[in-house]
């Protein structure tokens, strides 16, 4: 095979945009467009104010994108058409969300807009491409593709088609990317797929060791993905239902974790109990398998994947009532502070995000909820309460935005924690994460900017509009400059109404501290130790 020249990656997102940026930044010789249907998406790209906030991000997109220092190769466009008739390789990376409506709503991941992808490709590519799966996808996938192509592709060219899902978190994105535990490669076992197989692994090469590639078969790579984010929120629910029996007989569930983990043979790490996980993967992915195993005739399978996401949902839910009961049973018209909005600390994103459940069970109950969060906007916060089923009458009656912890917390009965962003803390180390080190702040003018019709409008099919118009961009970035400051929790009980509580969902509070200060404390994962 000639070397690659051209990539594209399809899917401007939290995926495609930095994966794009770390490839172009590693192999400079090699031209890498990431390209969108959203105009908007690819105008944020292109200017220094990233439509994603990731620590580390805006100086490896500058170093390739802006020829300061080298020639430029990043490219971000909306001329999907054109990028992949250049490209040797396309990466899909576009959004796979659970469906809402029709067979499997609700648990099946909505293939719609990746299937379109692969049609464009298909039509477009005029010679012979190697298709990256990097989107999260079911097992068999490939299959389905490989039907389209055949298809849809023109006379004498060849596709292959290899699978490499993102195993990247928010937050830590570019280190993520920059030191990858593995990269995962799966093709078909046939000369073809191996070779394909081969030329992605020389592209990673360039920067991740040999040894962390690894090559399997296609069905076992796509697999893998959704076998990785299973485990991965199957502990977490672990750890989460263990707080509940923490917080019923006095132990500490930071404690049994501490104790559990170190063992080798269980580890540290994702065991942090918590109010439950958000984020746009985990759940998606996990009711992903759980569907998958039910096609399959494995009812008994689903069932326990499905629990994980059950034992999530009580979690959110038990912790919003542990809230009312310990406020002696009435929230109305008392007021709430939240802190944070995301569903983790170091990004701006929402999806999933805990916060969301527990402010709409808050709104229920009547409770004056004020809610302060660095990074996410009111603009983002109104628009995930809407979609998430809180009429905005209410949202508008009940719901208020502070622009710092004081003034969220003034006149509030309780302080209540829901991401577990630094500044919250009053821990006197908070436990440290891999970090790209850096910590540029993005900006960006508006959350939800009109997205205008580019010029390829004619050329959409209906899916493609239609992930055009129902994708919210979640680009809701604020303008700070600097890491805010810790919380000072002294003037915080100050300002408070008396009993002052703190529900701590998030364990990022010193109990003890506050309590000297004159707090009432609950947190989650720990009871009454007497
Ligand atoms: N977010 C994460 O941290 C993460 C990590 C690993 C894997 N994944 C998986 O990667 C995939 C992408 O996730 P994401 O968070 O980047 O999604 P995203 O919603 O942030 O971005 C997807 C982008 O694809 C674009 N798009 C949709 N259809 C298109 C088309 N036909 N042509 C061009 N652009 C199109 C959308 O406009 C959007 O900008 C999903 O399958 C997800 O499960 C996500
Ligand atoms: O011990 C823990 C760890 C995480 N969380 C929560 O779990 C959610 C997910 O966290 P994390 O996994 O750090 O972030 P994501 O960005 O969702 O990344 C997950 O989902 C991605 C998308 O598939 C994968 O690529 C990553 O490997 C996988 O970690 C967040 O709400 C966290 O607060 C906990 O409650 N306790």
């Amino acid at each position: 095979m000639s070397p690659v020249k051209s990539v594209c990656f399809i899917g401007a997102g939290f995926v495609g945009g930095p994966s794009g940026a770390v490839l172009a930044l590693k192999n400079p010789d090699v031209e890498v467009s990431v390209v969108d249907l959203s105009d908007t998406r690819i105008a944020a790209w292109n200017s220094d104010a990233l439509p994603i906030y990731e620590p580390g991000l805006l100086p490896v997109v500058k170093e390739a994108r802006d020829a300061e220092v080298r020639p430029q190769n990043l490219f971000f466009t909306t001329d999907v058409r054109g990028t992949i008739k250049r490209a040797d390789i396309v990466f899909i990376c576009v959004n796979t969300p659970t469906k809402t409506a029709g067979i499997g709503a609700g648990k099946a991941p909505n293939m719609a807009y990746f299937e379109s992808a692969t049609r464009m490709i298909a039509a477009e590519a005029e010679k012979d491409t190697i298709i990256v799966e990097k989107s999260t996808v079911p097992c068999r996938t490939a299959a389905n593709m490989r039907e389209i192509l055949k298809a849809i592709g023109k006379p004498g060219v060849n596709f292959e088609i290899l699978s490499n899902p993102e195993f990247l978190a928010e937050g830590t994105a570019v280190a993520d990317l920059m030191r990858p535990d593995r990269i995962l490669i799966g093709s078909m076992q046939t000369p073809s797929g191996l070779e394909a197989a081969e030329v992605l692994a020389n592209l990673y090469g360039s920067w991740v060791p040999k040894e962390n590639i690894l090559k399997t078969n296609i069905w076992s790579s796509e697999l893998a993905k959704l076998a990785a984010n299973a485990l991965l929120a199957q502990r977490i629910s672990s750890i989460n239902a263990l707080s509940a029996i923490c917080e019923a007989t006095g132990a500490d569930v930071g404690e049994i974790a501490y104790a559990a983990g170190l063992d080798s043979r269980i580890g540290s790490r994702m065991l942090q109990a918590s109010v439950g996980f958000g984020g746009s993967c985990f759940r998606k992915d996990v009711l992903n398998l759980s569907y998958m195993a039910e096609t399959l005739h494995l009812p008994e399978v689903a069932a326990y994947w499905q629990s994980v996401v059950a034992i999530n949902e009580w979690q959110k839910s038990r912790f919003t009532k542990r809230i009312i009961s310990t406020l002696y049973g009435t929230l109305t018209g008392k007021k709430i502070a939240v802190y944070g909005f995301s569903y983790k600390k170091n990004t701006a994103d929402t999806r999933e995000s805990a916060a969301i459940s527990v402010v709409k069970d808050l709104i229920a109950e009547q409770a004056k909820v004020c809610i302060y969060d660095p990074q996410v906007t009111k603009a983002q916060i109104w628009e995930e309460l809407d979609i998430n089923g809180c009429h905005l009458e209410d949202v508008e009656k009940y719901v208020s935005i502070a622009q710092n912890p004081y003034d969220c917390a003034s006149e509030s009965h309780a302080v209540v924690v829901l991401t577990e962003w630094d500044e919250f803390s009053n821990k006197d180390v908070v436990p440290a994460k891999k970090t790209a080190g850096e910590n540029p702040q993005q900006l960006l003018p508006s959350p939800v900017a009109s997205e205008h019709s580019s010029d390829n409008e004619m050329e959409m099919t209906p899916a493609d509009k239609s992930a055009r118009e129902r994708y919210n961009p979640r680009i809701a970035i604020k303008h700070t400059e600097a890491q805010n400051a810790k919380v000072d929790w002294e003037q915080i009980f100050d300002i408070m109404e008396r009993p002052a509580f703190v529900f701590d969902g998030r364990r990022v509070i010193d109990a003890g501290k506050l309590q000297r200060l004159g707090f009432h404390v609950e947190c989650i994962g720990r009871g009454n130790p007497f």
